[in-house]
This record gives C-alpha cells, structure tokens and sequence, in this order.
C-alpha cells in the first residue's frame, strides 16, 4: 500500500515512525493495531502511549494509506481531525486486519512519486511546478490561469511563514473563502498570527477613510449630468481611464499633472490624443465631486495613506493581483518590514477592464522601488488547470493563441497555455441564435442554478431576460469569480461583429493548431490596437472560462471568422440537454451566495422571480414601535397588549421593562424568569423545537430565509435560542445570514451563547453543534478610527462577544453598584463552555486577566487591540468608543446596544419573600432607587469618559 505524509508531520519527532510506516506498507493492519475512529479516521499504534492517525484513500485502483497526524500520550481531545473534545475508548473499538474494504474516498490527482501531500479544505498533491513554487524563497511572482491552483499554493506557502503575515486581495468573498480554506481540518500554527484583509479593509485598517467608496453606479449617475457638455460616451471607459491611467500607475503623487496626461504614449491611454484634454477637465470635476458628496476613491486613498502606513507584516501576499493597481500594490509592500517578503499572485488574461495592468508595469515599479523588492523577484509560471473541463480548457487556449497571433505576445509573463488536468467530461458547442433554440434552451435552464448567462455588455441583459426567465445573467463586468457547470456566451462575438472581425482579420489558421506561444513582440510599437481589443479577447476569454465543463456559444453570426478560427462544433439537429430544475434550497444557497460577492441585482431576481418571496403579512416591532407599545402598556393598556410587551422585552432582557411591569404588579413578570421564558417557548417558539420544523420552513420558503418574525428576530435567531441545531444548519445550508441582529444588537451566535451562559445543559449539549455554524470567521470593529480585524480564533474576538451577550444580563445589575466586567465574572460563565468552544486554558482566570490588561485602552503593547476600558482595578467594559459594522458603514458601540436598555436587579426580586417582607416595600424601593441612581450616573460619565479619552 502508498503510504503518503501530511507537509505537518515530521518523522524525526515522532518516536517508532519508520517501523510503524513499514508495517502499513506492508498492508499488515493487525500489527499496525489499526483501529477506525471516526469518518474515514483510523489510528495505528505507534508504542504504548503514542498513536498515528490516517485516512485511506482511492487512486487509480489502488489503496492509499495518508497519515494525518501523531497523537501524544493518548491525547485524542487535542485532535485537529477529530471534533474536539472527543474521547475514544481503544478497547471499545474491533481491530482491523487488513485494509479489506475498498476505500469508498476517491483522489483524483496524486503525483506518482511525491511523498508528501497538503491539505486545504480537500487533499492536495502538488504537480513539478507548484513544489518548485512551494519550495522557492521569496519574493515570487506566481501567475496562472484560473483554476491553476493559485489560492491553493499560495495559501499552503503561507502556512511556512511565521510572524505576521497579511493575505490581501481586492474581493472580500475571494479573501474570506481563503481564511476559510486555511483554517479548514482545524489548521493551527501557533508561530504566526494572519491577517486576512480584503483592499478595502487593508485601507481601513490604516485609517477608516471618511465617506464611502465610491461604486460603478455612483460613477455613472455623476457621468449621466456630464455626458452632453463632455462629448464622451462611455463611462465604463472613463473610469478605467481615472483608475488605470490619470491615478492608478503613479506612486509619487495623487494624480498625474495635466501635462504629464496629454504627453502620454497612445499605448498608454484608452482615449485618443483629441479627447484627452477633455478627460482630464473631467478628472478635474470628478476630485470636486468626490470631496462634495462625501464618496472616495480608493486609489487616491491608498496615496494619502502612504504617509501613515507603518511596516507591520513579516510576509505579506497578494492574490488576484492584477485588480489592484500600482499605487495600491505600492501601499500594500509599504506594510513590510523587510523587503522581498512577498508573493504575488496573478493572471493578466483575466483583466476585462482595461486599466492597464500588466506585469511590466508591475516589474517597472519594483525597478523603480528597489527597496520593495530586495535581492529581486522570481516569476513562476503554472500551466495546468484543474478546474475546467479539457475541451473548455482547450477553447480558451485557443483564445489566448488567437491573441498571441495577432497582437504578439502582451508580456513574457503572459505568454503560455494550459494544459488540463481536470478528468470530468464536458461539452462545447456553437448554436445558432433563432427562436426555436432560445426557447428550447429557456426550458432546460430556467430553474437551474447550474447555468448562467454571460453578455458582453450591461445593456444587452436586457433583451437576454425576454427570452431567458433564468435570474443568472451578468454582464462581463460582473464575470469575475463567476463559476458554473455550463455557461451560455449571447452574441458575445456577433453583438461585436466589427471588433472580432478586425481581431480575425488576417491571422493564418494555422498558427492556431500550434502547441506552443513563442514569444514575440508586437511588430509596431505605436500600434495600440492591442489596447483597442484587449477587452473584447480578454473579455471572451473570461466569459469561457466561467464554464466548469459546458461552454455553448450562441450566435447570430455563427460563421462569423473569429468563430470559424476557434473552430467551434456547430449543432446540427437536437440540443440534447437534460432539463434541470434545482430545488429552492439550491435557489436559496445561490442568492446568499451572489449576495456574499456583491451581486446584488442576480440575489434579487432569485429572491423574487424563482423563490417568490413575499413580505411578511405582520407587523415586525422595531426599537421605535416598541417604546411606544411599552409606554401604553405600563400607562393601562390591555392584558394582551402588556403580555406581548412583557414577551418582547424577556427575549431581549429588557430589564427597564421587566422593573417597570413588576413594579405596576403585571403579574408573570413578579414570577421566576426562566419559569416565563419556558411558557413563552411554549406559546411562541413551539414549532421551533421541533425535529421536523416544517412549519418554519415553509415560512421561508414564503417570506425568505431571513424574514423578521413579530418581534424583528431571524428564524436562524430563534433556532439558536432554543438550540435546534438541526435546524440552524438547515437554515445556514439554505442561505440565513448570521450576522444580522435583533432589536438590541444581539445576532444568532449572541442568543446561543446567552442561553449556554445561563443553561448549563445548553452549554454541554447545543452549543458546540451551534458555535462552529454561528460564530463568524471574524469580525472587524473600528478602533481609534482604524479597523482592527479579529479572527474568531483569537481570545480577544471571544471577549468581544461575550462582553455584547451579558450587556443586559450583567452589565446593568453591575453597574448598579459600581462594578464592570471581572475575571472572575468570566471565569464563571465559561467553566461549563466545552472544550470545543473554548479550550481549558483558556478559562483560567490569570489568562483571562491577561487578554483584558493587554487589550486596555491605555495599555502600552504592541498587539494591544484597546478593546476594553478598565474602570477600576480589575473591572471592565468595552471601550465605549468601538464602532461596529454596519452594513457598509459603522455604528458606534452603544446605538446598538443603548445604554437607556440597562436596567437595575431590583432587591425584591433578588430576595426570598420572606426576607422582602421583614425590609418592608418602602425600603426596597429606597434600595432599588438608589441602585438606578448609580446605574443612571454610569449611563451619563461612560460618553463623557471616552470623550476624555480622545482628548
Ligand atoms: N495539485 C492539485 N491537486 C488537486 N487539486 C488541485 C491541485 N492544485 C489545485 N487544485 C484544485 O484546483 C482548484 C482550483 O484551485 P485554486 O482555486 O487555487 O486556483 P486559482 O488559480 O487560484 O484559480 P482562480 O484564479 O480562479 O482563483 C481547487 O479546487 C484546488 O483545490
């Protein structure tokens, strides 16, 4: 049997390895005293205390036997591969003799001779040139194809570094799936601590820039009222310009000088000489607008940051480097504190805006700030792709040859094919535009998620969706990131015609049938026609290379010569395609999905003309509606009216309201808490706790997975509370977004980590189901105006939310008398936490005490993140001047959780009856006052104390 090694383990350190190695290749399981754990998890004994534990794997029909990890002194609850906290009884479990059964788990690609193989989220072995890659210092230039592998390289190179180390890329769901992929099988390095930080978030992270990023759309709507008196027409084309010539390549200033503009070589602007003078005014008038309306643009804030950036990163990486810009990229290497450490990751043929990047201006730039780079950069190139179909692969080679064979060689970066490693089969197919085809095709893809349209331009969505009911249609702009089963391309080259001829004209055939790109210079150094085309073949090789395995090009000129060039099967007869209709919990996924990567318009046709969703038939109470319900309520307002307010403010400890209606003698609100929550369950909540919630289901189906019940929760907010955790996975699996909050700034993970704190059997049995679904991967809060980013793994993002969860429970009570958060309050709501949520070392008190001193506001530290404010010796809060995100803005820490929502434990409540009577109601009263007094002085210094703060 192979027997393959984890990059992580290393056989010098573990006692016994070589001979227990021998025995599995052996295949003599009995000796090895194999034993299975877990879901294709086995364990092999190593000597008396130590065990190995692997997975066996299929390849080419032979087993193969992957070790995993070395597991000390029978430590299995210390287990990255087993679910934390687990506890495994050998005995208990039968021996295994042979590896008899064939492993039901497939690897599709396995290097013949490479012992050692990675792991992300599935198994990888690397081909010749990503180890060459893996094992080459820095500073690198990696460039690939989509679906190279890329990510996936640069991900497990990161795990080599240590100290700080920053992965950075322009889209935000690019960079969470990467801090996903990361972390996946419970990755831990305890000698580097990683920030991943989309652009945005990296500008923030130095300064939150004032006013918001400026969008396409707010482009257009300023262009719209410029347009006539201009004299230019595309919007798309100006921005680019601003971007990618008038700010984007220039370091040194903001902007390039009117000058500096107009004497630019035709290659090195979109616009001909005529118009530039007229750009530039524009440009002019676009930087007062910016300033007028409070909107900014990221180039320009990447230079004013420039002065502020400080070196704070050992390693830095950039992915997907070609959407950045020279400024941006500039700002980026500034973080480093030794040159060179870098990697650059990226592929030039992907640009479908033509802003200029290319790997020259990126090398121009290194020439120029030869501190960046350090001893000089390396370039590597990976040919395969693992992600496409061959025949799609073989389609966008084509491309890239058409390409060359016209325009010579962009750069020598750029200049390869890919070869396919992908073995799924797939399909690629030329249609001719006519009724018939259209509607026969209408049929098969409407209800699929499995297919998308692509159009060249925004306006011709349009007439796609009169005959196209599917909602997943983008325009090329919106392609990037895009991946589907099968993709239609409509009219992307006959809705150009005369640019795709001019592409074609005059390449030989057979220049195309070669295996290879020679590299070659385009003969004409003022010939721009490249610049002039370089969208359209860029932009057709994207929309193909959307496609897993089914590309079908429909055209209205299919013998067009650019199609006759890439020698494309014309469909003869029936369009053999299988109808595929996706269920609305795959419709559901595909919405949160687009919705994740900022595809707002497709989330929004799902959300209507597929899943149908209606709003809500009642009336949701906000914060607003509430106040005025509650004051009703306590001035007379009828039992029902009272009841519902009662219900509202026990889900949301609203304590002011839970004093205000004891003391008018509201009768279930004199009654133990947890006896009202328990009736409130029951009256409410009951089809929540169900196995089978098909009662709730339904109600997403028809109101949307995030709809807001009568008191503003989320159905994923109610399943939390009661611990359903069947049901909180089945609502993520369909789309629920956890990040949304109730009326008093609490989200789902907030509920289930209320309900763990107050419910011992909570905590054991829902909470390490829930926590893993609920909490999310980080969370950004903005500190002292710089964003600060803190994983979920990190303690400080722990404290962070427990301090949100018992804001009402504690916090009101504490700060009736005088007290804040303590070490000792902590310690005491974790113990019963498990393991998985929280390890053991963790709970101590003198660590707990030691992440608030560290994170003080005031405290000198270099990893000091000012998450707190101490109040006094040993008592805190958070630091009152946290915002927290808001959508795309901020909300600063106390409108989501007001401080007029504390309230007092009042003494009556908190003492036995008996005890009550003997102090008699006036006294009680008194006590009770006084405590309101302390709690309203608190509510009136804790502003005040953090304006001193700013001073
Ligand atoms: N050596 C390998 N063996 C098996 N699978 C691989 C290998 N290398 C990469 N893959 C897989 O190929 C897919 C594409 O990889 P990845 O997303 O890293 O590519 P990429 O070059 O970053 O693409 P894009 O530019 O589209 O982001 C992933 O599913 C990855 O796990």
């Amino acid at each position: 049997m192979r027997v393959l090694l984890y990059s992580d383990l290393t056989p010098a350190t573990i006692p016994g390895f070589n001979k227990l190695r021998t025995t599995l290749e052996a295949g003599n399981f009995r000796q090895a005293d194999v034993r299975k754990i877990g879901d294709n998890l086995y364990r092999a004994r190593l000597n008396k205390r130590d065990r190995l534990l692997f997975s066996l794997y299929r390849h080419d029909g032979e087993t193969c036997c992957l070790l995993l990890e070395h597991i000390r002194n029978h430590a299995y609850a210390h287990s990255r591969f087993l679910a934390g906290g687990a506890v495994i009884d050998e005995e208990k479990i039968p021996l295994l003799s042979t590896p008899e059964e064939a492993p039901t788990e497939a690897l599709d690609h396995l290097h013949p001779q490479r012992e050692r193989f990675h792991l992300l989220d599935k198994i990888l072995s690397f081909d010749d040139e990503q180890q060459r890659v893996y094992e080459a210092p820095p500073p690198l230039v990696v460039i690939g194809s989509a679906g190279s592998g890329k990510t996936a390289l640069v991900l497990e190179k990161l795990k080599l570094t240590i100290g700080d180390v920053l992965y950075v890329s322009l889209s935000p769901y690019l960079v969470t799936n990467a801090r996903d992929l990361y972390y996946a099988h419970g990755y831990d390095n305890a000698d580097q601590s990683v920030d991943f930080l989309s652009f945005h978030e990296l500008l923030e992270s130095i300064q939150v820039p004032e006013g918001r990023e400026i969008t396409q759309r707010d482009f257009q709507a300023w262009f719209q009222r410029h347009r006539q008196r201009s004299g230019l027409n595309d919007p798309h084309k100006l921005y680019e310009e601003f971007r990618g010539v008038i700010t984007g390549p220039v370091t040194e200033r903001g902007w390039r000088s009117r000058d500096e503009y107009l004497e630019l070589g035709v290659k090195q602007s979109i616009f001909p000489e005529a118009e530039r003078a007229q750009v530039y005014a524009l440009f002019q008038r676009y930087l007062t607008f910016l300033d007028e309306v409070g909107l900014y643009d990221p180039n320009l804030v990447a230079h004013r940051h420039l002065a502020r950036v400080q070196a704070s990163y050992d390693f830095v990486v950039v992915d997907e480097v070609q959407d950045i810009t020279n400024v941006q990229l500039y700002l980026i290497l500034r973080t480093l504190r030794e040159p060179g450490q870098f990697l650059l990751s990226g592929d030039a043929n992907q640009i479908v805006h033509p802003n200029f990047f290319s790997w020259s201006s990126v090398k121009s730039l290194f020439f120029r700030e030869r501190d960046l780079v350090g001893h000089g950069e390396v370039v590597r190139i990976l040919q395969a792709n693992y992600r496409n179909a061959a025949v799609v692969t073989a389609l966008a080679n084509r491309i890239l040859k058409l390409k060359h064979a016209r325009f010579g060689s962009v750069d020598r970066e750029s200049n390869y094919l890919v070869h396919s490693a992908a073995d799924q089969p797939g399909r690629v197919q030329l249609l001719e535009d006519s009724d018939a085809v259209k509607r026969e095709l209408d049929t098969r893809t409407a209800r699929s998620t499995r297919f998308a349209v692509i159009v060249l331009h925004p306006e011709q969505k349009a007439e796609v969706r009169r005959w196209f009911r599917t909602p997943l249609v983008f325009s090329i702009h919106e392609a990037k990131g895009l991946e589907y089963e099968s993709v239609i391309l409509y009219n992307v080259v006959s809705s150009e015609s005369r640019m795709f001829r001019a592409i074609a004209a005059g390449v030989d055939p057979a220049a195309l049938e070669q295996e290879e790109l020679a590299y070659s210079r385009a003969r004409d150094k003022r010939d721009k026609s490249l610049e002039v085309y370089k969208f359209f073949i860029n932009a057709l090789y994207v929309a193909v290379t959307r496609a897993m395995r089914n590309v079908y090009l429909m055209e209205s000129q299919p013998a067009h010569p650019a199609l006759a060039l890439l020698r494309l099967e014309r469909l003869d007869g029936e369009l053999a395609l299988e109808q595929d209709d996706s269920s609305l919990d795959e419709w559901q996924r595909e919405a949160r999905r687009l919705e994740l990567q900022g595809k707002e318009e497709q989330a929004q046709a799902i959300r209507e003309q597929v899943l149908g969703e209606q709003p809500v038939p009642w009336t949701v109470l906000d914060r607003e509606e509430f106040a005025v319900s509650r004051e009703q309520a306590l001035e007379g307002g009828g039992k029902k009216q009272r009841l519902e307010v009662f219900e509202y403010a026990l889900l949301h400890h609203h304590r002011p309201t839970l004093n205000a209606l004891a003391e008018v003698g509201f009768k279930p609100a004199c009654q133990p808490e947890s006896k009202a929550v328990r009736q409130l369950h029951r009256n409410r909540f009951m089809s929540y706790e169900m196995r089978n919630p098909t009662a709730v289901l339904k109600d997403t189906e028809r109101y949307g997975v995030d709809h807001r019940t009568a008191f503003n929760l989320t159905p994923l907010m109610i399943a939390a509370r009661l611990g359903n955790a069947g049901l909180v996975a089945q609502l993520i699996e369909r789309g629920a977004d956890p990040t949304l909050t109730a009326n008093n700034g609490f989200t789902a993970l907030h509920f289930a980590l209320e309900q763990a704190v107050i419910d011992e059997g909570y905590a054991r049995r829902c909470l390490p189901k829930l926590y893993p679904l609920l909490a999310p991967a980080s969370v950004g809060v903005q500190v002292v105006g710089r964003l600060v980013k803190l994983d979920r793994r990190l303690m400080e993002t722990f404290l962070l939310e427990l301090f949100q969860v018992m804001f009402y429970r504690h916090l009101g009570p504490a700060q009736s008398v005088g007290a804040g958060y303590t070490a000792q309050d902590i310690e005491r709501w974790v113990a019963a936490l498990p393991e998985r949520v929280l390890p053991a070392r963790r709970k101590r008190r003198p660590y707990i005490s030691g992440v608030l001193a560290k994170n003080e506001l005031r405290r000198d530290d270099r990893y000091n993140r000012k998450l707190f404010l101490r109040l006094q010796r040993g008592h805190y809060v958070l630091n009152p001047t946290l915002k927290l995100r808001h959508g795309e803005g901020w909300l600063a820490l106390h409108e989501r959780f007001p401080l007029e929502d504390l309230g007092i434990a009042r003494i009556d409540d908190e003492l036995a009856a008996q005890t009550a009577r003997w102090y008699g109601p006036e006294q009680l009263r008194t006590y009770n006052r006084r405590r309101e007094l302390v709690l309203e002085d608190f509510r009136r210094r804790l502003p005040s104390l953090a304006d001193d703060l700013k001073t």
